[in-house]
């Protein structure tokens, strides 16, 4: 592995008139990151992809994919990215698999052919499409598009996937399948940069997390560090207000019933908190979800919990 960043960006920027799409963007993806881009619609998450992949060209600052400059090493860096931006296009009236013959074909140092239809088979059958249907991709499901598109992404054993909201479309099942395919490209080398508006698909397979809220990167960090261990304890009784005043400064949130008691021994909070009479009805050690961290990153009031899973759409 280098220590060269993968995708870097400086001051990465997309203005459409008065609109920053993209403001003052500074990504960083290391080599072997499954990187998540999370961001409600309309932040700036699929002009930014086109950008790496030099589709759009930047009102201002830098992009560079395997350590070269884009969009001017498009030819050198192209061929060893696979991408899947939104909207995977392909030619309705082929099947599947001619659809991957062609593209493949046209690229510019195409397989021989009989390689070309093993390598076809291969990626097929890897996302999760029959080898051997014979359909039109005008009878596709919008999930078996998007399992096309991601084939044609990996036709190239790519270095880096880049891919612009890959599960759309699919079901729960089609999710954890996919999901499952790109942790065993990852373990195999494949640096993988997904931007999502789901938060529960990044928090499951991503070891980095980037967020744009409204044009600007508001988080960039490990999930592991996101996640770590907060030396909080989460109290919930309906003696909140008695409890609040035992405790003095220790508490640092009241939220209803729920009390956050900065203290190192749950146990003994628990003891203290009976012995004085307060009921406690449930007491544990305080973890944040990612939900709750890009929420405080980005400045937006929670989703009630029913949305909980697509609080960012
Ligand atoms: N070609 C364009 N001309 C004008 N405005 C645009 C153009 N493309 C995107 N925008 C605007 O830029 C902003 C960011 O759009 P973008 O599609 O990058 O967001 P996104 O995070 O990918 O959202 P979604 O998930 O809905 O695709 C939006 O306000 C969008 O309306």
């Amino acid at each position: 592995m280098s220590d060269q960043p993968v995708i870097r960006t400086r001051a990465l920027t997309k203005r459409y008139g008065e609109l920053r799409a993209v403001d003052a963007v500074d990504l960083e993806v290391a080599e072997g990151d499954v990187y998540g881009f999370l961001g409600a619609n309309g932040s700036g998450k699929t002009t930014t992809v086109r950008m790496l992949l030099g589709l759009v060209l930047p009102t201002g600052g830098e992009v560079e994919v395997l350590g070269l400059p884009m969009p001017e090493a498009r030819s050198t860096v192209l061929p060893q990215v696979g991408a899947l931006v939104e909207g995977p296009g392909a030619y309705d009236h082929l099947s599947g698999r001619l659809n991957l013959s062609l593209l493949d074909a046209a690229g510019p140092d195409a397989l021989p052919r009989a390689q070309r239809r093993r390598r076809i088979d291969e990626v097929l059958e890897q996302v999760g499409l029959d080898p051997g249907d014979r359909r039109p991709v005008k009878a596709y499901s919008l999930g078996m598009r998007q399992r096309l598109g991601l084939a044609s992404a990996l036709m190239r054993r790519p270095r880096l996937l880049v891919l612009d909201e890959p599960t759309n479309g699919l079901d729960p099942q089609g999710i954890s399948e996919i999901r499952t395919l790109l942790l065993a490209l990852n373990a195999a080398g494949t640096t993988i940069f997904l931007s999502s508006h789901l938060l529960a698909e990044i928090e499951q397979m991503c070891t980095t997390v980037g967020v744009l809220d409204r044009g600007r990167l508001v988080l960039q960090e490990r999930l592991d560090t996101l996640l770590r261990p907060t030396g909080l304890v989460a109290v919930h009784s309906p003696d909140a207000r008695a409890a609040t005043m035992l405790l003095g400064d220790a508490v640092v949130d009241v939220d209803g019933e729920r009390l956050l008691v900065r203290a190192d021994d749950a146990a003994g909070l628990n003891r203290h908190l009976v012995g004085a009479g307060v009921r406690v009805a449930r007491l544990g050690p305080y973890e944040r979800d990612l939900e709750q961290v890009v929420l405080e990153a980005s400045h937006v009031e929670p989703a009630p919990r029913r949305d909980r899973v697509e609080v960012l759409t």
